[in-house]
């Protein structure tokens, strides 16, 4: 799968990404979205595969593309039907979130990335719309912290896993007011806190490396984030979980439907029998090949945001493989039709 694809998916997170991020800063956050959606639908669907989004636009916006159960790939691509032979195609699961962080690219924030997920037909948790409760730190603290243990245990753990003290970890949650009594505890514990606003894949995701300064995630976000960042945590090795959380009062937003009975009736539709199972990295990323790939709308831990120039543009992008076990950054010069200059910075 990573030699089919692997080049193409880089493409599919670039082109979402440029397209964002001419909307950054200018207030406009579904536009902003919208344009990544587009670029990335249509790229993917010049690539030589049979690809359906399992998480997608759609739930919460009502989106027209890439809602789930979108079938994408050349043979969804009109101009490609007369040729396409879908029994000769490699079948795909793909999470995608082509603009991971709208507010962040429409207020020209730090942190937003477009984002995607694959691997083979059912190798990817397909999660309701709903908030997650999630856990994520670095590969030395896989399997010994725990989703089920208090912030201030898992700490502890933490702290004797990276050989730091518990003054020298810092942990990433979303700045919400249902996070307040986590946030106190982990002050309380002597770690310190960095509180974003918006996008936790890339919190997550700078979890799995050394050096970014970021030693945990804690709290509750979107679901569909936690199945895309649980494939980046797979393929690199590091820990997560997730608790799918289905009771409006617990976030205090209408997101998740009206209530509490209604979510668990949806749930129990979907067949998931039991509400409050807690998936590590390996349930929610379950397939035998799992890729991840990313691309800084603007500049995060990891990654630079785009820089445009006179007739192009300049990205870094991500890729993480479960199968060669590699993690690539990768910057590329977007060239236009005729570039005055190839902008080296
Ligand atoms: O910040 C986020 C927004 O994502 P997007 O809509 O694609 O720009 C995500 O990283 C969060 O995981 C999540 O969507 C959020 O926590 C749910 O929203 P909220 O009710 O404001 O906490
Ligand atoms: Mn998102
Ligand atoms: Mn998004």
């Amino acid at each position: 799968m990573e030699n089919t694809i692997g080049l193409e998916i880089i493409e599919v997170v670039e082109q979402a990404a440029i397209a964002s991020a001419k909307w950054m800063g200018k207030g406009e956050k579904n536009t902003a979205d919208q344009v990544a959606v587009e670029a990335m639908r249509e790229r993917m669907n010049k690539i030589y595969m049979r690809g359906r989004i399992v998480i997608g636009e759609g739930e919460r916006d009502d989106a027209p593309m890439l809602y789930i159960g979108e079938e994408v790939g050349i043979c969804a691509n009109p101009e490609a039907k007369a040729q396409c032979n879908p029994d000769e195609l490699i079948e795909i699961d793909i999470a995608v979130d082509p603009c991971e962080g709208t507010n962040l690219v429409a207020y020209g924030q730090p942190g937003s990335m477009a984002v995607l997920a694959i691997s083979e037909k059912g190798g990817l948790f397909a999660a309701p719309d709903f908030y997650m409760k999630k856990l994520a730190a670095p590969p030395a603290a896989k399997g010994k912290v725990d989703i089920n243990k208090s912030a201030t245990e898992n700490l502890k753990i933490l702290s004797e896993c990276l050989g730091r003290s518990i003054e020298e970890l810092v942990v990433v949650v979303m700045k919400r007011e249902r996070h307040n009594d986590l946030i106190k505890e982990i002050r309380e514990a002597g770690a310190r806190v960095q509180l974003i606003s918006d996008g936790d894949v890339g919190a997550a995701l700078s979890c799995g490396f050394a050096g970014t300064n970021i030693h945990a995630l804690m709290g509750i976000g979107a679901a569909p984030e936690g199945v895309i960042s649980a494939a980046a945590m797979r393929a690199l090795g590091g820990h997560f979980q997730g608790q799918l959380i289905y009771d409006p009062e617990v976030v205090k937003t209408g997101l998740i439907g009206e209530s509490k009975q209604s979510n668990l009736d949806r749930l129990a539709s979907m067949g998931i029998t039991d509400p409050d199972k807690v998936y590590d990295a390996h349930e929610l990323a379950s397939g035998e090949t799992v890729l991840f790939a990313a691309c800084g709308i603007t500049s995060g831990n990891l990654m630079q945001g785009v820089r445009f120039f006179h007739g192009g543009a300049r990205t870094q992008s991500l890729v993480i493989s479960s199968q060669s076990k590699t993690a690539r950054f990768v910057d590329t010069i977007h060239m236009n039709e005729q570039p005055k200059v190839v902008q080296l910075h």
